[in-house]
């Protein structure tokens, strides 16, 4: 496979080159099916990549080696520069509250008003007490998400793009450094898919956040990518700017560009 080269000048606030998370050469499979054949990614801090890819193809499974859910058969993921194989239940759970993770579904707690369900991770994960300080948090991640209104009502009061918003905002409220999308945007309208997409990218500028996005929605990449990487068959075949893919002379990145999804 052709490795994945890193492409500095992509970065949209460029901290010094730190590789927070390092893919190198991963495999995984699944009794006699090979999911992930030979991966390789390097994520920058503050940069934002967009992974492209049919439905099946390992993406989630690839998100999944990075926060230590599941382990590659064969290579490593490090990160923070730290191997998450070698991590113990501990180290895997400070690990998460550093590293957030949206995954498709973003469930709430169905029986928690918004605000209990933004003060669990806080009370709960990072042990927080002070209910002056909590308070403040929960205003300023519902505020980011333009969800100032809705903090007492429950889940089922709210739209599917609310509720998605009430996800990423619990998710962002631990102030994760790092941010694993898995299709944020499915099953949502239009302009609701578009508030979220520059809800990512308005995230990354305020904390510098570096992110990983799994969509199939174009215009998500296009907002939020700073760099895209298209998988196929367990490898990545084609990295560059959204541009750059969009003009690519592969029949097969191109027709991301132009299917609708
Ligand atoms: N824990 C698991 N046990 C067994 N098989 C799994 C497991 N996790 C994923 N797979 C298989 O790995 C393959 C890739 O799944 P994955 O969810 O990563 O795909 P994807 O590229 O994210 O696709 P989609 O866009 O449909 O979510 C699928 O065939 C899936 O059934």
């Amino acid at each position: 496979m052709a490795e994945v080269k890193y492409k500095g000048e992509n970065a949209a606030t460029g901290h010094e080159g730190e590789i927070v998370v390092d893919i190198d050469h991963i495999s995984k499979s699944f009794g006699s099916k090979e999911v992930l054949k030979d991966i390789s990614l390097q994520l920058k801090k503050g940069e934002n990549i967009v992974v492209l890819g049919k439905s099946g193809q390992g993406k989630s499974v690839t998100i999944q080696c990075i926060v230590g859910l599941l382990t590659p058969d064969n290579g490593t993921v490090k990160v923070f520069g730290d191997d998450v194989a070698g991590m113990d239940e501990d180290e895997l759970k400070k690990l998460r509250t550093r590293v957030g993770f949206l995954f498709q579904s973003g469930a709430l707690y169905d029986s928690m008003t918004v605000r209990e369900n933004l003060e669990f991770p806080l009370t709960r994960v990072l042990k927080m007490a002070d209910k002056a300080e909590i308070d403040t948090r929960v205003e300023e991640v519902l505020e980011g998400v333009g969800l100032m209104d809705a903090v007492d009502k429950m889940p089922s009061d709210l739209s599917g793009g609310m509720r998605k918003r009430v996800g990423l905002a619990r998710t962002l409220i631990v102030k994760p450094e790092i941010m694993l999308y898995d299709e944020p945007t499915t099953g949502l309208d239009p302009i609701t898919s578009r508030e979220i997409s520059e809800l990512i990218l308005n995230m990354q500028k305020k904390y510098q956040t570096s992110s990983i996005i799994i969509t199939h929605d174009m215009e998500c990449a296009k907002i939020t990518a700073d760099r895209v990487v298209v998988m196929r068959d367990g490898t990545y075949i084609a990295e560059g700017n959204f541009d750059e893919l969009q003009h690519s002379d592969d029949e097969f990145v191109r027709s991301f560009f132009t299917e609708t999804k």
